[in-house]
């Protein structure tokens, strides 16, 4: 019962995805080549598509009210992340260095899915406040439990805010842990509420909370702890 009810909170034509094949990728799937991908870069994914169900647009619009008077900004995000970012990997010169024929292919991970089918999302920031909101619709194809989120998706949208949260008030820093406690679980397809805060820093430490409350508020689904730790200047 509970699963149809969730999955009619979907666009129409969400769940017609696609074919996908056990096949090895052809040339149209393979990853764009860096000339297209840098195209690519420019495309604000963080912004309504119709694969964004009612609840997910309302609330947009109510957010992007909020950024009129410069207390909130909505942050976009792109699919690909720019090429001077790609030189993350020399904050790490003890760790195995990637290689260079791999970054090209490299893609945030939550944008990594198909338009309605995974991560659909947008966050907005409160430099005042130091908190990071995501409006999150999770697809179909991240389904865990019949009819409902798996947790690691959850987990990757409470990461992703929790991070976005932490790395706008600290600069370039990576999650040291996270601790969530999972209360209720989200139906496919329905649209969820995650708001981070930025608590306490010490030094490098950078010290975040979130919970997942459902559109009307009634529901908390989820709440998390994490420390994200900004790297060592030295190997930055
Ligand atoms: C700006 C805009 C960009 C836009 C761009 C677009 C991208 C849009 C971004 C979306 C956002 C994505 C957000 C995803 C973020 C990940 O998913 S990151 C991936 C998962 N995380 C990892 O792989 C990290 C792996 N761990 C490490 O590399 C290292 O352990 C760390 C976290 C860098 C820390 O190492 P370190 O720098 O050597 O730090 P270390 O000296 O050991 O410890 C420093 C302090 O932290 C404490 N600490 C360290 N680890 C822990 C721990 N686990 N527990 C408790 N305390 C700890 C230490 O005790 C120490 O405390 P003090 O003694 O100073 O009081």
């Amino acid at each position: 019962m509970l699963r149809s009810g969730a999955l009619r909170l979907c666009a129409p034509g969400v769940l017609r995805g696609p074919r996908r094949s056990a096949a090895p990728p052809t040339r149209e799937s393979r990853p764009p080549p860096r000339s297209f991908a840098s195209e690519v870069i420019r495309v604000d994914l963080s912004l309504p598509n119709p694969s964004w169900s009612k609840d997910m647009r309302l609330l947009f619009d109510q957010f992007m009210k909020k950024t009129e008077d410069g207390s909130w900004k909505r942050l976009p995000s792109y699919k690909y992340v720019s090429p001077q970012r790609t030189e993350v990997k020399t904050f790490f010169p003890d760790g195995k260095p990637v290689k260079e024929d791999h970054m090209p292919q490299a893609q945030l991970f939550p944008r990594s899915l198909e338009e309605g089918l995974g991560f659909e999302y947008a966050m907005f920031h409160n430099h005042v406040e130091n908190r990071t909101v995501c409006i999150f619709q999770g697809g179909p194809y991240l389904q865990g439990a019949s009819g409902f989120l798996h947790g690691g998706a959850i987990a990757t949208m409470m990461d992703s805010t929790l991070g976005v949260c932490a790395l706008t008030a600290g600069g370039v820093a990576m999650t040291a842990n996270l601790n969530i406690n999972f209360r209720r679980p989200i139906p496919l397809c329905s649209v969820v509420v995650i708001n981070s805060q930025l608590d306490k820093v010490e030094g490098r430490k950078l010290f975040v909370s979130c919970n997942v409350q459902s559109v009307d508020g009634k529901t908390l689904h989820s709440k998390a702890t994490s420390l994200f730790v900004k790297l060592n200047p030295k190997e930055v």
